[in-house]
């Protein structure tokens, strides 16, 4: 029996439709309109699923021979989520090499273009092009003035000037090598309140008191200040704090980066707001430490090799002359680059060393031979080959910024040598903890084994791609020689006076990692420091 609940006239829509939306026939200009719409929508979502994401719309992946492949991800937010939280390098590396798109990946955050490198060919292409010598600028650091400083100031005339700067006065050799009394100075304050710590509480929380050396050794560097923990209270927490906030500023992922629109409504870290209170703390602290150099007006230290970095600021002349605010700016920078690496780097490294105590032994026997329980020097350092190839090995299991911190961003269309090519306005990365992991790249890759460096020497100052934890090209870090001669300074000097033992049932070493603004132990390090005979601490 039909009962007529079912229609057999296929056309019913027809009238229906129209009925729904209100007209008599499908020809009015409404459901016309409403066609369009549909079709509009429809073409909106087919684009913003396009490869690499809306970002990479009308094929400008698609400009060199061999187009750019990527995920699609979400229409508007593109790849947001998946680098607005966790550990964005091992997310990337896990896309990249399961999409075997290790050369280069494009994708999307927000209506931000983005490609990045998982391999040493074309992250050297991308580091070392004079086209990527820019970078994309964070509105955070746009606000606490890092523009003006040498990492965020666009690729021109000051960027050169601040760079030739930094390699002839502030990171010259001789300056490095005049300023090893501090970083002796620093080292023997560390090693007297670890031997403390370790007898009042059985054991060592190690960061603490790397953060405070660091922090000492970059102000005494940049600043020519160093404080005392018992005596310089207010004022140390006064400066701990700031560094603290810029960090959390500049290590924040803000959204509206990326979705601009975003800002008008949702700041859940309420940046903006806070950049402004920053600001005016750090222009105090700083103008007034200028001031001072202005009124001691000491000749002969500003020609040392041994003034600090406001001497030789203050020392300039002619083309070489900056405006107050710019010295800020360079000056503050530098507190932020120089405190949190050496500290996060020094700290992986005795991480790695209590975990492994052949290779903890085989570095004591070194240094014992070489200096036999006297006063390590940074000379005496450079000569021991396994203390560079326990450094280097930490920075390629755990690089301080596994996606080299921060990005390069393309002026011009660049052409690469397997056929790609990357659309001016492009944001370009390298993910170094991809290729320092990758087996095609490292054998053994998860294994910690120094002796590889022994076996083949690596340059780790830019010049080899397999491993650049400094990046390389004209932006590689000009801070290299003063980290890596601090790091294994005080290295050495740690294990030259203390075994570092486990603390196995209260504080098992836990190598997770948490992403800031550098990658760093998510548990900070405790471990026992036990002293060694025959060598007193200094
Ligand atoms: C273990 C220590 C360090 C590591 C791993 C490190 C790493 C890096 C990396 C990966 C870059 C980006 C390079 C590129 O884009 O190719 C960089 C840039 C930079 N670093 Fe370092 N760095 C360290 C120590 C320092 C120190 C001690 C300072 C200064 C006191 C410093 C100052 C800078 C500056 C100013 C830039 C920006 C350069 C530019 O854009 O022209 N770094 N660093």
């Amino acid at each position: 029996m039909d009962l007529g609940l079912v229609s057999k006239d296929t056309t019913w829509w027809v009238f229906t439709l129209p009925a729904f939306l209100g007209s008599k026939n499908l020809l009015d200009a409404y459901v016309l309109f409403s066609l369009f719409i549909a079709f509009l929508s429809l073409a909106l979502i087919s684009w913003a699923f396009a490869v690499g994401g809306i970002a990479w719309k009308n094929g400008r992946n698609n400009k060199g021979t061999v187009p750019i492949p990527g995920p699609r991800g979400l229409p508007i937010f593109g790849t947001l989520f998946t680098l607005s939280r966790g550990l964005a390098h091992r997310s990337l590396a896990a896309m990249a090499w399961t999409r075997s798109n290790t050369q280069l990946m494009a994708f999307s955050l927000g209506s931000t273009p983005v490609v990045i490198s998982s391999d040493p060919h074309t992250a050297k292409e991308i580091l070392t092009s004079p086209n990527f010598a820019d970078r994309p600028i964070k509105q955070s650091a746009k606000s606490l003035m890092f523009s003006r400083a040498i990492g965020f100031a666009p690729n021109g005339t000051y960027w050169r000037l601040l760079r030739r700067i930094a390699s002839s006065h502030l990171f010259a050799p001789k300056r490095i090598v005049a300023h090893e009394a501090g970083r002796q100075l620093d080292c023997t304050i560390m090693l007297r309140n670890i031997a403390n710590e370790q007898k009042l509480q059985g054991v060592v929380s190690l960061r603490k008191h790397l953060q405070f050396a660091a922090l000492n050794n970059i102000m005494g560097s940049v600043f020519g200040k160093r404080y005392d923990e018992n005596e310089d209270i207010d004022e140390l927490e006064e400066l701990k704090g700031m560094v603290r906030e810029g960090f959390e500023l500049l290590g924040a992922f803000n959204w509206s980066d990326y979705l601009p629109w975003l800002s008008y409504f949702y700041d859940p870290f309420r940046i903006n707001e806070r950049c402004l209170k920053l600001v005016p703390r750090v222009r105090k602290l700083v103008k007034n430490i200028i001031e001072q150099h202005r009124k001691q007006n000491d000749e002969s230290k500003k020609l040392s090799d041994n003034g600090d970095f406001v001497d030789v600021l203050l020392s300039l002349d002619g083309d070489e002359k900056l405006k107050e605010d710019d010295m800020v700016a360079v000056l503050w920078e530098m507190i932020f680059r120089g405190t949190d690496t050496t500290a996060l780097l020094t700290e992986w490294v005795m991480a790695e060393l209590v975990l492994h105590p052949d290779v903890q032994a085989k570095l004591q026997l070194e240094i014992d031979g070489a200096v036999a329980g006297k006063a390590l020097t940074d000379a005496d350092v450079a000569k021991l080959p396994y203390l560079q190839a326990v450094v280097k090995e930490t920075l390629r299991i755990h690089p301080p910024g596994p996606l080299l911190s921060w990005a390069r961003l393309s002026t011009s269309d660049v052409q690469l040598s397997n056929g790609m090519v990357v659309p001016a306005n492009t944001t370009a990365m390298v993910n170094m903890w991809a290729i320092t992991h990758d087996p095609h790249v490292w054998e053994d890759p998860l294994q910690f084994k120094p002796e590889r460096f022994l076996e083949a020497d690596v340059d780790v100052r830019g010049g080899d791609l397999r491993l650049a934890p400094f990046g390389a090209g004209r932006r590689v870090c000009p801070g290299k020689n003063l980290g890596l001669v601090t790091v294994n300074l005080w290295v050495a000097k740690l294990v030259q006076h203390f075994g570092w033992v486990q603390d196995s049932d209260r504080h098992p070493v836990d190598l997770s990692e948490v992403l800031k603004l550098s990658c760093e132990m998510k548990f900070p390090l405790h471990a026992l420091a036990v002293e060694r005979e025959g060598n007193l601490l200094p």
